[in-house]
């Protein structure tokens, strides 16, 4: 590890894995190409899988979950287990080749990686003790319930959390006893190969986590396959529409996780010092690529001024540049079609009338190997209006756009405004404000003096257009499992006829 730096990292081929051990696919839908973000480098070029190369990994899946889904709970966990220790003994690793492969600082990739062994060992812990429930009936009959897995389970993941996405999606599957094909965002296809391989050192039969590279119609094949059990997605909310459509056809569950566009509300009474941190934090981390970020950013009028003076001035001193660097705390954008799309968005929104009050600039760092990377300095821009395209639509970019406003009636209103409801975050002192905020919000996840931290013990996932089903939490284990009910008789059949 010591060795990686930025510009050297090899990938190690092949990309799809199926069966316990790296294949390549034995059929291709197309190529693609990944990028180190930080330098503009291709580090892979592989080939997407096509349907057939779908239908071993399903055939491989199938035999893992036969396997699997006999184990107890307890033999479940104690493999989960042992995948979470060796993510934490491979943390300096794993957070290394998601900062290569995604341009995230390797600061905050190494925060993420901390939330998949977290993830892992949670449900490890809830495989152990997952049961049904014993229910009385007249004349000593009785019935039970068990929890059973859902069978293959499909991940497909974005690009902004790799590993995170890979994990939050496999521990709470196989924690239930199902198999699962994870899809990488063929942006980042390299670190789900990591925990694969980490699923299979643990002990977990070959089958049981496989991966397929590739994009939207290897994506297709997947999700149409008619011994997919169910479907966990992360991305847009086009493609969560097409997901959902798919999905209808097979009459499949689905998790959708979706964008956002989610407020943080700032009242007058907040701990500045706090308010300006949680705003940062909301904004900018992993390049402000983030799908709870709160961008709209509302502050009371009382403390505009000073709120907005500060958090111009710890924008700014943000350091930008070669994300391997311990001290740098922004990277690149992912791509640079992505890059071009963000800085879109903030020419719009001063043809809109909004004022630019730093960043917002393509940004080349002075080390020379950088200078085709995908650097912007973060955004910070007010005189926003509600009906800006800034302020409508999910950028996901570093751009935070500060609105003010008078009372909470009028704020509430706003924030409400929007067909997204990820997240929201609200700053104040006032115990019972916070709670009659909270209340209000229609939100999946509402932060109070706080914001973007992901407690593994906390679901996660959206109201409206962000999607439904949750990630995280106890009540995950509901999304990958289901019900049945077996119902006994103790005496004769009263019968009808
Ligand atoms: N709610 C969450 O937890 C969460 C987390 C991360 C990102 N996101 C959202 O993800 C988006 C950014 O990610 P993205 O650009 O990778 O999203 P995307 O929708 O373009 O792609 C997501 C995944 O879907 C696959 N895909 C694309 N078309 C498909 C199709 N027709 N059938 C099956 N699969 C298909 C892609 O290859 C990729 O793996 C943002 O909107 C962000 O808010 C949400
Ligand atoms: O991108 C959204 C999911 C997330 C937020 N924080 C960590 N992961």
């Amino acid at each position: 590890v010591a060795a990686m730096s930025t510009g050297t990292f090899v990938v190690s081929q092949p990309l799809n894995y199926r069966g316990g051990a790296r294949v390549e696919p034995v059929d291709a839908s197309g190529t693609e190409k990944a990028f180190e973000p930080a330098t503009g480098r291709v580090i892979a070029t592989f080939a997407c899988s096509g349907e057939k190369e779908v239908n071993l990994a399903v055939e491989n899946a199938k035999a893992a979950f036969k396997l699997w889904s006999k184990k107890s709970g307890l033999e479940r966990c104690q493999v989960l287990l042992e995948a979470a220790r060796i993510i934490k003994e491979r943390k300096d690793e794993i957070a290394t080749v998601e900062t290569i492969n995604n341009g995230k600082s390797i600061f905050e990739a190494r925060l993420d990686v901390d939330t998949c062994w977290q993830c892992l060992e949670y449900y490890a812990g809830l495989a152990a003790s997952m049961a049904g429930e014993h229910i009385q009936l007249p004349g000593g009959s009785f019935g039970y319930t068990r929890r059973e897995p859902l069978g293959v389970c499909v991940g497909i993941g974005a690009w902004n959390y790799p590993f995170q996405i890979a994990c939050w999606k496999s521990a709470p599957a196989l924690a239930c006893g199902n198999a699962m094909i994870f899809k990488p965002s063929p942006f980042t296809p390299v670190s789900a190969l990591l925990l694969a391989e980490i699923y299979t050192k643990a002990g977990a039969p070959p089958g049981l986590f496989n991966v397929v590279q590739g994009g939207a119609a290897t994506g297709q094949f997947l999700c149409h396959h008619r011994e997919v059990a169910k479907i966990s997605f992360t991305g847009s909310v086009p493609t969560g529409v097409k997901i959902m459509e798919m999905s209808a056809k097979g009459v499949k569950p689905i998790t959708l996780e979706l964008g956002g566009k989610s407020p943080l509300i700032i009242f007058s009474d907040c701990n500045m010092e706090n308010a300006v941190k949680g705003a940062l934090m909301a904004n900018f981390l992993t390049q402000g690529q983030v799908c709870c970020n709160g961008t709209r950013v509302f502050v009371q009028k009382e403390i505009a001024d000073k709120f907005i003076n500060e958090v111009v001035k710890q924008t700014q001193k943000i350091k930008l540049g070669d994300p391997l660097l311990e001290d740098t705390r922004m990277g690149p954008l992912i791509n640079a079609p992505h890059l071009e799309r963000v800085l879109g968005f903030v020419k719009l929104a001063k043809e809109q009338g909004a004022t630019v009050l730093c960043g917002g600039e393509v940004y080349v760092p002075e080390d020379p190997k950088l200078k085709h990377g995908y650097y912007m300095t973060p955004c910070v821009l007010t005189n926003c209006r509600d009906d800006m395209t800034c302020v409508k639509e999910e950028i996901f970019g570093p751009v935070m756009s500060i609105l003010t406003f008078g009372t909470e009636a009028e704020v509430l209103e706003r924030a409400n405004d929007t067909t997204f409801g990820l997240a929201a975050g609200v700053f104040t002192r006032d115990i019972q404000r916070a709670h009659r905020v909270a209340a209000e919000l229609q939100a999946g996840t509402c932060y109070i003096n706080n914001y973007n931290v992901s407690p593994v013990e906390l679901p996660f996932g959206g109201y409206k257009k962000s999607g439904f089903g949750r990630e995280n939490g106890r009540v995950t284990i509901e999304y990958y499992s289901q019900l049945k009910t077996v119902c006994v008789e103790m005496g004769d059949v009263e019968s009808a006829f």
